[in-house]
């Protein structure tokens, strides 16, 4: 077909204008410029996001709506099948070429080759590029052309590979001059109605670009500097909370990177810190190569030794883990940021991941889905590749004899108890001598803070000691 035919670009985890080399793609030569989201949850194998992310993605299309209408370019948005909605909307618009940024899931790279060969076969051009990642899966390998199966070894071997400088919005945009139907946001139901359980989540975050680069600016000035020792910290927040942003694409890891970068060169930040939170992007990587290698990292188990691991069925102890009372105070005001955020710190994601699967010995995959539930950012992934790394059962784990200790843990890194008071308030009376382990305080201390165990607060679901003792032996048990 002709350059001067329409162009569409498909997005789906890259809902930004800048660094976006789809969007790029469709508006070299001037064509007139279509955009198209798909909510696809009938391709066969297709997750369907949980309800935190479902409500991120309401916000994140609603303002790209906005930011491509300032451009003149409207935002089709259709649900079902990706191969049938992409095709009926790049024929509507006679498209001589669609732009999509590849994903790395096994379901949807085969909804995706399935869509690229449909429209070769429509004798329309696609292109296709990498914009969710440093390093397009497959090019960080081994000798022996495999993934380095610890992080230490990707890492290195990705830090020999270039990385591109991210892209501008596109200084030319031509937005398609016809009229196409498409269906509207709130027919989709993605937020929350009855009941309205998203209040928490409006009050923490903005879902759009524009916010994605506030919170980039802010984290560099703010929290960059002293993010090395300060990161792992709940109580402070020296982390980027970018999560959401880089997983809905609103951001690239280039961009942030870049930045980043930029901030230790000028002297704005010192270089350990920027290499620090350099690796933690790195983390990403390695997750996401793992995903495009594996496929199926949230149904199984990486490490196979794990598919005989006798994990315990207790849905009263879930519930009361879900619900943030477990009497573990670290352990239930993570589970309850979560709850009321859609978020929750890295050092407490670790250590209620590691205390459902080791002290209350249950399988990695019912936290996993309660995070894709619940988190704003959750993704394909990190969720399952942290879960498995944190069970034991993941690409380097951690091994499964290291067992958080949920009162140490909080002693370390919410040394004043800050963290716990403002999550768990029924505690924040306790002096910080027994805020993390309330069941050792006398009873005139717990009654001048107000608290009642087992009434106000519950005591602790399991002893640490027993429970270490019987993760041990579970442990043990697989090896035989
Ligand atoms: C059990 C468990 C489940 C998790 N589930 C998710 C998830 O669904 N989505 C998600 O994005 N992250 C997940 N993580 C990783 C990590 O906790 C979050 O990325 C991080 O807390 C996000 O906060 P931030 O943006 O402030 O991080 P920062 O410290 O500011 O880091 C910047 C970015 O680097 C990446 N990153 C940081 N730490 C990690 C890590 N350990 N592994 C992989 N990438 C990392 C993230 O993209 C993050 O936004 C999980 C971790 C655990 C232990």
């Amino acid at each position: 077909m002709p350059s001067h035919t329409p162009a569409l670009v498909w997005l789906r985890d890259d809902l930004r204008l800048a660094d976006n080399p789809a969007l790029t793609r469709a508006a070299e030569d001037g064509r007139p410029v279509c955009a198209l989201y798909v909510l696809d949850e009938d391709s066969p194998g297709i997750r369907p996001p949980g309800g935190a992310a479902r409500w991120w993605l309401a916000g994140s299309l609603r303002a790209l709506q906005v930011d491509l209408s300032r451009h003149g370019v409207q935002l089709v948005l259709r649900r079902g099948p990706a191969a049938r909605a992409v095709g009926e909307v790049a024929a509507q618009i006679g498209a001589g070429l669609v732009a999509f940024n590849d994903r790395a899931g096994a379901a949807e790279a085969k909804v995706d080759r399935k869509v690229a060969e449909l429209l070769r076969s429509e004798e329309r051009e696609v292109a296709r590029d990498c914009a969710h990642l440093l390093h397009p899966p497959g090019t960080v390998m081994t000798a022996a052309g495999r993934m380095p199966r610890t992080f230490s070894a990707f890492h290195r071997a990705a830090l020999k590979q270039p990385v591109a400088a991210p892209l501008p919005t596109p200084a030319r945009l031509t937005g398609f001059a016809g009229t196409l139907s498409g269906e509207t946001l709130e027919s989709w139901g993605l937020e929350p109605r009855r009941p309205d359980w998203a209040g928490g989540l409006r009050e923490a975050w903005t879902p759009s670009e524009a916010a994605a680069r506030e919170r980039l600016a802010a984290f560099i000035e703010d929290g960059l500097p002293g993010y090395a020792v300060g990161r792992d910290r709940p109580d402070l927040l020296h982390v980027s909370r970018l999560s959401p942003h880089l997983r809905f694409g609103e951001i690239s890891p280039r961009q942030v990177r870049a930045a980043v970068r930029h901030a230790a060169a000028g002297g704005a930040a010192p270089q350990r810190d920027a290499d620090k939170f350099e690796a933690e992007l790195y983390w990403r990587e390695f997750s996401y190569h793992l995903l495009a290698e594996d496929g199926d990292i949230a149904r199984r188990n990486i490490q196979e030794a794990f598919d005989q691991f006798p994990w315990r069925e207790a849905p009263g102890e879930l519930k009361a883990w879900q619900r943030g009372r477990t009497g573990y105070p670290l352990v239930d005001a993570g589970l309850r940021q979560l709850w009321q955020t859609g978020w929750m710190h890295n050092r407490v994601r670790m250590v209620v991941a590691s205390f459902l699967a080791k002290h209350l010995l249950m399988d990695w995959r019912l936290g996993e889905a309660w995070f894709w539930d619940t988190l704003v950012d959750a993704d394909p992934a990190n969720n399952p590749a942290s879960w498995q790394w944190v069970a034991g059962s993941g690409l380097d784990a951690a091994p499964y004899f290291r067992i958080f200790n949920p009162v140490m843990q909080g002693e370390k890194f919410d040394p004043d108890g800050a963290y716990v008071r403002r999550y768990v308030p029924e505690l924040a009376k306790l002096p910080n001598a027994v805020i993390h382990k309330p069941w050792t305080a006398d009873a005139g201390t717990l009654a001048a803070a107000g608290v009642r165990l087992g009434i106000t607060y519950p005591k602790p679901i399991i002893d640490h000691a027993a429970a270490r003792e019987r993760a041990l032996r579970a442990l043990k048990s697989t090896k035989k």
